[in-house]
């Protein structure tokens, strides 16, 4: 389900093989400090666990073979159903320890018993770190080749202070010769083994850091590779805000508008496209006579594109506007993420009546509320047209703002309604 994305196996080299790299996702934690009924990495983000945000974004890399998610007991059955629900592939799913080191090592140890094939390098990875790139894996996996263990850094946001046992000050570090120590980390696996294998109980109850264990029981000194912003752990219940609106900054960067043939509904496609070019990062356009088995349909959909726009004069286009839902169902796409589907409607008539009106605003909502079941949120647009209208363009500009907020906002709330531009 979560796409292989252009492999960067010539980066690491020819001696590279298919299970050189596997990765280790610690997923046992009760998520204390974020405080919801369940633990952080089974809150939902645009309706779909965080746990299965960062597995996708793993297992998304054509170079990491396997992918062990650790868990605690009372979860596993619960990570198993993610693993179906959404076609999670390459995932192993283990029981978690008390603390998220002994976690780790239970993670370790089904390689080291040979359950799974040992893997040369180990990406260690906070499941609750969704917005983890290709790129930075693949700099601490390299690094980690080169020097036995690597780790992504970013610059302190506060100064770290020590108090004294009078609660005062009683002494405070220099913050630019410190950095905060983020995931992902990578280890040659043997180093990282023997370590979490000769590590004390002090080490396993009270340790934070990976990168310290290889330090203290291998001798092996960690490369310290700058990591982008986005590697941020979700922690407190803000950070499941900022991560839901990151997902859904990610998802309305692309849309796509599809009219069919005629002449009205390609003229307001092409006008739409223009303005929209300002709100939104990718907009396509196509002109289709009818939907199935359209190659440039297929095409958008492999594109990872989940914001379509359809223009249509015939107000009764409810059959084709069925076709495109199937179409997007059968690929699967709403399974990932929810699918923004803007029904526009053309008006060229200065007749209409508002019974009419009414009419169509009764069966979009129906229609709204059966496809939501799948994952697809329909909202309808109505535009006044007449291509002689000199407000044209102004209504075009307050149709692509309507269309901007509901692809950025995405609110489940608001489906059926019939906007007027
Ligand atoms: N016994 C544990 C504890 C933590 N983790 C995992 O380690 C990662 C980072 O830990 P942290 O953010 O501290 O998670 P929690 O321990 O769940 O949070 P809290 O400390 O607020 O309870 C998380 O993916 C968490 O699920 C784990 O696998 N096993
Ligand atoms: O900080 C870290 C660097 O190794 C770890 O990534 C980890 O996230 C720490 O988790 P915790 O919040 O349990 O200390």
């Amino acid at each position: 389900m979560c796409e292989s994305r252009g492999a960067a196996q010539m980066e690491l080299g020819s001696s590279w093989n298919a299970g050189s790299v596997a990765a280790v996702l610690p997923a046992g934690g009760s998520g204390e400090r974020l405080g919801a009924a369940r633990p952080k990495q089974f809150c939902a983000l645009q309706g779909r666990p965080l746990v299965s945000h960062t597995a996708c974004a793993l297992e998304r890399i054509s170079w990491i073979s396997d992918i062990i998610v650790v868990v605690s007991l009372e979860h596993i059955e619960t990570m198993k159903s993610i693993i179906q629900k959404y076609g999670h592939k390459r995932i192993t799913v283990v029981e978690g320890g008390v603390t998220r080191h002994r976690s780790i090592f239970n993670g370790l140890k089904i390689f080291a018993e040979n359950k799974l094939q040992k893997p040369e390098v180990v990406i260690i990875h906070d499941a609750v770190r969704p917005f983890v790139e290709e790129d930075i894996l693949l700099k601490v996996v390299k690094a980690a080749k080169d020097h036995g263990a690597a780790g992504a850094i970013r610059p302190l946001v506060s100064t770290v202070i020590a108090s004294s046992a009078d609660g005062c000050l009683d002494h405070s570090l220099e913050r630019a010769r410190y950095r905060a120590s983020e995931m992902p980390q990578a280890f040659l696996f043997d180093i990282i083994y023997q370590a979490y294998h000769q590590c004390n109980d002090y080490d396993l109850d009270y340790g934070t850091e990976c990168l310290h264990l290889a330090l203290k029981y291998c001798k092996t000194k960690a490369k310290l590779i700058e990591g982008s912003p986005d590697l941020w752990k979700v922690t407190y219940k803000r950070d499941l805000y900022a991560a839901e609106s990151i997902i859904k900054d990610n998802l309305s960067q692309q849309v796509c508008i599809i009219t069919d043939m005629k002449e009205d509904a390609v003229q307001v496609g092409f006008l739409l496209h223009e303005t929209l070019k300002s709100h939104i990062q990718q907009v396509r356009r196509i002109s289709v006579s009818l939907y199935k088995d359209d190659n440039y349909m297929q095409n958008i959909i492999l594109g990872q594109c989940f914001n379509f726009i359809c223009i249509r004069v015939n107000k009764s286009a409810f059959q084709e506007t069925q076709q495109l839902v199937d179409i997007l169902e059968n690929a699967n796409i709403s399974t990932l993420y929810p699918v923004v589907l803007i029904l526009v409607h053309l008006n060229v008539s200065e007749n209409t009546s508002f019974s009419s009106e009414m009419e169509d605003l009764t069966r979009i909502k129906e229609f709204a509320r059966e496809v939501k079941k799948k994952n697809i949120l329909v909202y309808g647009l109505l535009i006044h047209y007449n291509k002689d209208d000199p407000q044209l363009q102004e209504t075009v500009n307050s149709a692509a703002t309507i269309i901007s907020a509901l692809i950025k906002d995405r609110n489940p709330e608001l489906i059926g309604q019939l906007l007027v531009a």
